[in-house]
């Protein structure tokens, strides 16, 4: 058998147009746009790669993008208090910080400052609270975008067994709590899980966020299972997920590419939680689905 690849480039673009319709009957509604202001520093070139295209898709979507670039050396008094200005700035509905970090700087103390009805990201302990029960929120953009990537492929996830391999607080917690959510029996995986092949065999779902290229065998997957491949680790030969996408692709069902699969939709649903977020503010409605 052959997986079915899932397109998340494709995936991504019918969602940022969507969204693109939805930003401008909110910008006649309201007469004012939405904005995300996004914070880099230093000079990280994956970082600023992702930033670039984070500024594109905020403005293709028709919202206000404000890019402040800090040098290297910044202190962590000179973040907090810019992170301060933003949570108080009318135009600016989402604030997102990119991560990670220079040393100098407690990455927990700048999440934990920025208000949490303007982070689109998701990071702030009171949005992993709220989604951990079962609250309004926002949900971090990654595992957002691998729900809708599932949601799309496979319809309804009720019963299904699903693995998730990598706890971080970004991307294999909130992951295991939205698919918790959605009904599917939960397994959440780590370094320290006992026989990981034996776990992931049981996987009808399987989404991989570790960042180590190709962890994840051919051999372990279930025949015809779903396959949702989170890393993006950068090798010689390339970009590369932590699936082994040739060996995984022959067994699965259905697959994420590395690029093209999760990476788009993680910058559209960032623009979407930033259209929800300036929604809020100003009581505007949007559809459920969205
Ligand atoms: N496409 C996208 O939009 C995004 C992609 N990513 C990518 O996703 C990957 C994961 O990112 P992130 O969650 O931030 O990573 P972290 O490094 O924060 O977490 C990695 C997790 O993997 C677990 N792990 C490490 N080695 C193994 C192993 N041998 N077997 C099982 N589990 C293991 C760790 O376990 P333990 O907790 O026990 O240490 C940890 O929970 C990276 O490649 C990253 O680049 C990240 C964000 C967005
Ligand atoms: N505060 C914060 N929020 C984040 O959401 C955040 C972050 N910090 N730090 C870094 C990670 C990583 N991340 C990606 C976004 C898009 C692609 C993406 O579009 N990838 C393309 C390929 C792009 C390329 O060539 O590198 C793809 O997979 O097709 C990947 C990874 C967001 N992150």
């Amino acid at each position: 058998m052959s997986a079915a690849i899932i397109d998340g480039k494709a995936a991504a673009q019918a969602l940022r147009d969507r969204i693109a319709d939805e930003v401008g009957r909110f910008r006649s509604a309201t007469r004012r746009a939405p904005g995300l202001a996004v914070v880099l520093v230093g000079e990280d070139p994956a970082s600023a790669v992702y930033v670039r295209s984070k500024g594109k898709a905020t403005i293709a979507a028709g919202m206000e993008s404000f890019e402040h670039r800090l040098p290297a050396d910044t202190s962590e008094e000179h973040l907090l208090a810019l992170v301060e200005k933003l949570n108080h700035d009318p135009t600016v509905d989402g604030i997102l910080v990119q991560l990670p970090l220079p040393a100098q700087i407690d990455e927990s103390a700048i999440i934990l400052a920025i208000d949490p009805d303007k982070d689109v990201d998701g990071f702030h302990p009171v949005n992993a609270g709220r989604l951990a029960t079962g609250l309004p929120g926002f949900v971090p953009c990654t595992p957002l975008g691998c729900l809708k990537l599932l949601q799309a492929a496979l319809g309804d996830l009720r019963g299904k067994e699903a693995v998730v391999v990598g706890r971080s607080n970004i991307v294999g917690k909130p992951m295991a709590l939205l698919l918790l959510g959605a009904d599917c029996t939960v397994t959440l995986a780590h370094s320290r899980t006992r026989d990981l092949p034996e776990v992931v065999r049981r996987a009808d779902i399987v989404v991989a966020a570790v960042g180590r290229p190709g962890l994840v065998r051919g051999e372990w997957i279930k025949p015809g299972a779903a396959v949702i491949d989170v890393g993006i680790n950068r090798t010689e030969g390339g970009l590369t997920g932590d699936v082994d996408y040739p060996a995984a692709s022959a067994v699965a069902g259905a697959i994420t590419p590395v690029p093209g699969g999760v990476g788009p939709m993680t910058i559209a649903c960032l623009i979407r939680n930033t259209l929800v977020a300036a929604a809020r503010r100003d009581g505007h409605l949007l559809p459920a689905d969205l």
